[in-house]
This record gives C-alpha cells, sequence and structure tokens, in this order.
C-alpha cells in the first residue's frame, strides 16, 4: 500500500498517486534516493486546515490541537489508497487486525507500532459484542450496523475508547498534560468522560445543553466520581454549546494556558477511527467486489463523513445517505445549494438537534478540489448572515456521492414501531432515523439496489420514553448499567457565556496551574 491520493483531489488521477519512498526526496540525487528507499519506508501524513492558514503538522500534534489556530478543521494531506486486493486482503480479520491495518497510514511514522497494536486491541476489548461492530439484517437488501457495544452504549466509544488511550501515551511520552473540552448534544460527552475519567494527565469539561438530553445520557456525564471530570450544564442549545468550544480554541491565550485540546469530531483522530466500520461492514457484505450504500444518522456530519473517507480511501461505495430529523440543514442544503441555518428543534432524536454540522466544512473542502479560499468565504458568510451558498462545482460534485432524506418525530416513531411489530427489533429513534430514510429512498427497489447499511448508532435503553411511546416496550439498560441512573449527580450549570465557562474552567484545569 504505498499510493496516497491527494485530499480535495475528487478524481485520484494516477498523476496524483506518489510512491511514498520518493515524495520526501523530491530534489534528491539518485544515490540519495537509494539510500532513502532503505531508511525512510513510510511516508508521514501531515495535515493541513481546511481554512489553509495554520502550518501543516504530523497526527500527534492535530490531535493534541483539536482544530486548527485558523479556525479550520484539519484533514491529511492525501489520502492513503487501498487497492481491491488490499481490501481483499483484510477479509477474515478480527475488527482490531482490520482497524490496525486501516489507521496505520494516518499515524505511520509518528506512534510506534508495537504500542499503536496494544491500545486498538485494549481499545476494541472493552466492546461487549464479539464482532465490536455486528450486522444485523432488517429487510431485504437492508442491514444495521450496530455501533453501540461499547461501555456508554453509542457510536462514539468506537472512536473514544481509542482516543482515550492514544492521547494518554502520546501525552505520557512528551511528559504533558492537556485539558480536554467537549461539547456534546447527548452521546460525546458520556462516551469522552468514560474514555478520560481518571486518567491523570488529562482533566475533561463537557459541555451540555441543560433539559436537552435524555436523562440516560445525562446520568452517563453527570454519574462520574473521577475528579478529573467536569460535567457543564449550559444554558443553551448543542450549537450554543460547540460555539463556545470554537471561541475557546480561537482565544489564543487561554488555549495555551489550559493546553487545550478536543475530543468532538472536529477532532481528526474521531474520524479515521470511524472510518474502521465503514470497511468491516462492507467486507461483512462482499466489497470490494460489491458496492454499498451506506445511510448515516446525521448531525455534526463526523460519522458520514468517515463514509466519505473511506470511500476516498478505495472502499467501493455507492451512495452516501444524509438521514436528518426536523433540524433538516443538511437535506436543504443538498436539494437547494444553500447552507441556511434556522431555529433548532427539540425531537426524540436529541443527538441530532444540531443546525451548524462541523464536519461538513472537511467536505467542503475536498469536494472544493482543496480550495480553502471557497471554505473561508463560506464560513465568514455562515458567521456573519448564518447562510452561505455552495459553489456550483462543488454542490455538483457532493450531489454525485451523497443523497439526503428527513422523518420528523411521527415519522420516527411509525419506523420504530412498525420495524418491531414485522421483525422484533427495537430501534432507537436515531436509528430509526436512518432506516426511515433508507427505504424511502430505495423504495420498491429494495430487492435490486446496492445493500444499504444504516448506521446503528445508539442503543434503544438511551431514548426510553421516545422508544416506550412508539412501540409500548421500555428497553432496559444492559445489566453492567444498571446502577447508572441511582448515581449521584455531580455537575455545575453555568451561562452560555465565554468569559463565565473560561474562568470555570482555568479555575480547575491542572494543566493550567
Ligand atoms: C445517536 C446519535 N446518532 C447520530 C448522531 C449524529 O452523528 P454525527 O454528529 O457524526 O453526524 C449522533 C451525534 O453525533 C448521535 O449521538
Ligand atoms: N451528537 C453529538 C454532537 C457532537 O458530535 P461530535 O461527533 O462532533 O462529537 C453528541 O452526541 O454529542
Amino acid at each position: 500500500m504505498a499510493r496516497t491520493a491527494r485530499a480535495g483531489d475528487r478524481h485520484g488521477r494516477p498523476g496524483d498517486f506518489r510512491t511514498c519512498r520518493f515524495s520526501v526526496k523530491q530534489r534528491a540525487t539518485r544515490r540519495d534516493r537509494i539510500a532513502a528507499q532503505r531508511t525512510v519506508r513510510f511516508f508521514a501524513v501531515k495535515y493541513v486546515s481546511t481554512r489553509g492558514q495554520a502550518p501543516a503538522l504530523g497526527f500527534c500534534d492535530t490531535m493534541l490541537a483539536g482544530l486548527a489556530p485558523d479556525g479550520g478543521l484539519y484533514v491529511p494531506e492525501s489520502w492513503p489508497q487501498f487497492s481491491a486486493d488490499d481490501i481483499r486482503a483484510l477479509r477474515g480479520g478480527s475488527y482490531a487486525d482490520i482497524a490496525l491495518r486501516i489507521m496505520w497510514p494516518f499515524v505511520e511514522g509518528e506512534i510506534d507500532r508495537s504500542a499503536f497494536e496494544s491500545i486498538v486491541r485494549d481499545a476494541y476489548a472493552t466492546f461487549r459484542h464479539e464482532a465490536i461492530c455486528p450486522l444485523v439484517q432488517t429487510g431485504p437488501n437492508e442491514f444495521v450496523l450496530e455501533l453501540f457495544h461499547g461501555p456508554t452504549l453509542a457510536f462514539k466509544d468506537v472512536a473514544m475508547q481509542l482516543i482515550g488511550r492514544l492521547m494518554d501515551h502520546v501525552l505520557s511520552e512528551r511528559d504533558e498534560r492537556a485539558t480536554i473540552v467537549g461539547a456534546t448534544s447527548g452521546d460525546t460527552g458520556g462516551a469522552a468522560i468514560e474514555a478520560f475519567a481518571g486518567r491523570d494527565r488529562t482533566d475533561i469539561f463537557i459541555l451540555f445543553p441543560e433539559g436537552r438530553v435524555s436523562p440516560v445520557q445525562q446520568r452517563q456525564m453527570t454519574g462520574s466520581t473521577a475528579a478529573n471530570v467536569h460535567a457543564l450544564a449550559i444554558a443553551g442549545n448543542f450549537d450554543d454549546c460547540q460555539a463556545l468550544l470554537k471561541d475557546m480554541f480561537g482565544h489564543a491565550s487561554f488555549r495555551d494556558a489550559v493546553r487545550l485540546s478536543g475530543v468532538n469530531s472536529i477532532n481528526w483522530a474521531r474520524i479515521m477511527a470511524q472510518v474502521v466500520y465503514y470497511f468491516t461492514s462492507a467486507l461483512s457484505l462482499g466489497a470490494p467486489d460489491r458496492t454499498i450504500s451506506f445511510c448515516v444518522p446525521t448531525g455534526n456530519f463526523g460519522d458520514i463523513f468517515a463514509g466519505h473517507v473511506a470511500r476516498r480511501m478505495g472502499l467501493p461505495v455507492e451512495t452516501l445517505i444524509i438521514a436528518t430529523n426536523d433540524n433538516d440543514i443538511l437535506a436543504r442544503t443538498l436539494e437547494t445549494g444553500a447552507y441556511e441555518m434556522r431555529g433548532v428543534v427539540k425531537t426524540t432524536s436529541p443527538s441530532m438537534d444540531i443546525q451548524i454540522s462541523s464536519n461538513f466544512e472537511r467536505l467542503l473542502y475536498d469536494a472544493s478540489g482543496g480550495n480553502a479560499a471557497e471554505v473561508r468565504a463560506a464560513m465568514a458568510g455562515l458567521k456573519q448572515a448564518r447562510r452561505f451558498d455552495l459553489a456550483e462545482k462543488t454542490l455538483g460534485v457532493i450531489r454525485e456521492g451523497f443523497a439526503a432524506g428527513r422523518a420528523d418525530i411521527d415519522t420516527t416513531a411509525e419506523t420504530i414501531r412498525s420495524v418491531n411489530e414485522r421483525s422484533g427489533y427495537l430501534l432507537d429513534p436515531h436509528t430509526a432515523i436512518g432506516v426511515h430514510v433508507a427505504r424511502a429512498r430505495t423504495g420498491a427497489r429494495r430487492d435490486a439496489a446496492a445493500p444499504t447499511v444504516v448506521l446503528g448508532t445508539a442503543h434503544p435503553a438511551k431514548f426510553p420514553a421516545a422508544v416506550e411511546e412508539a412501540a409500548g416496550i421500555g428497553p432496559a439498560l444492559p445489566s453492567w448499567l444498571s446502577g447508572l441512573m441511582e448515581r449521584e449527580e455531580r455537575f455545575t450549570a453555568l451561562p452560555s457565556d465565554l468569559k463565565i465557562v473560561e474562568d470555570h474552567i482555568l479555575r480547575h484545569a491542572r494543566a493550567a496551574m
């Protein structure tokens, strides 16, 4: 696997593939190149900002930085390439084996191979299903990829269990501390707290929108007794929490004082880990000799962007289907070409109650051919006028690979009810939106269409009220979480005010002391 395609180049033209060995020594003599071939056996991927005004970094600095100092998101400057034969060679491997192969090119040269291998194996040993992310057939050519067998019952565990260990490893090697600040609409917070609780080199502060997360989600964040965990209930919605977080990254003196880092999907390491399950599920269904579509319940656009990355790496993906709830900004964008914010509506799928889908910026960058100026103009429009129009060419590229659909609250409930009635399978509201949108798209063609994998992003027991109202069944928490709702709550309520939140963090973060 010795080729890379440049990020931003949608066609991956042959001229853009470079061998690892020569790319690092462009002006070297032939003798130098032969020597380099002996010593340099990898192409260490560099990460660049989507806004083009921050220095390129290696993997470890990219992971610790979270967001780029120019406000952009880091993306690899080239996509590692897996040929059909490379993908076939992954067949029969365990989830951890495949995770190692898929993620290694992104970290190679930055993390020791055997350390990376034990981190990956330890991370996935925390899952309660042997397959880690099993596939369940729910209809003709329709599968749910269950991503909720980790410690907090949501897909976030897949990346977070890895990142907690990876950050610890890198910080120990450097003998440094960091302060993690995360914004959550419910699931990221619990998964991050679970992954970082008790870790000596990090303090973790999670901003969640007060009154807008499910009781189970709230208890997963507020029930931790670890001294390095700080749950902050913010008076606002998820977008307010995420805006505070981005402002903290943009505030250089605060960022440096606390050694700020993030674990939202603005952090490249999150996306990298989420790419893996696109490969494992597609392989189970016959890839690379069969093309697969994926339907992804979408909010911050991280999960579906990971599918885009898998496709850019060579996985044959037919369509990536964006499934939204009433907060349908992405579905509207695909239809009209205008990204236009409206107020956030509260739904039964609270984790997707989002208007600013951060990772859409990564797609804009890639689909525009790596045009950072176009991205900067779009993001400036969003900040000033709460909207921007996509360039025609960029929109065309996005429409080639993506489709979108929505499900309102009633449709979500009806999908939970009917799927349970017909097949005895209980969906959580987020996954139900994915199933509805996938079915609406394939309709009567379901037998003939390419298989569609719906990403099962959460366990139904995280949202018992909505599930019970829809299906008449109150899903129980798994036994290892049975005491969760009796845990004492510990959190601080704060207004959505940058100074107040920063002061609170400064007072409690050990890295700032
Ligand atoms: C259960 C669930 N489904 C879907 C999503 C949306 O995922 P993304 O934000 O990566 O688009 C989230 C939150 O991120 C979630 O917690
Ligand atoms: N739905 C998310 C929102 C944050 O998403 P992230 O993937 O960027 O961390 C949540 O559950 O918090």
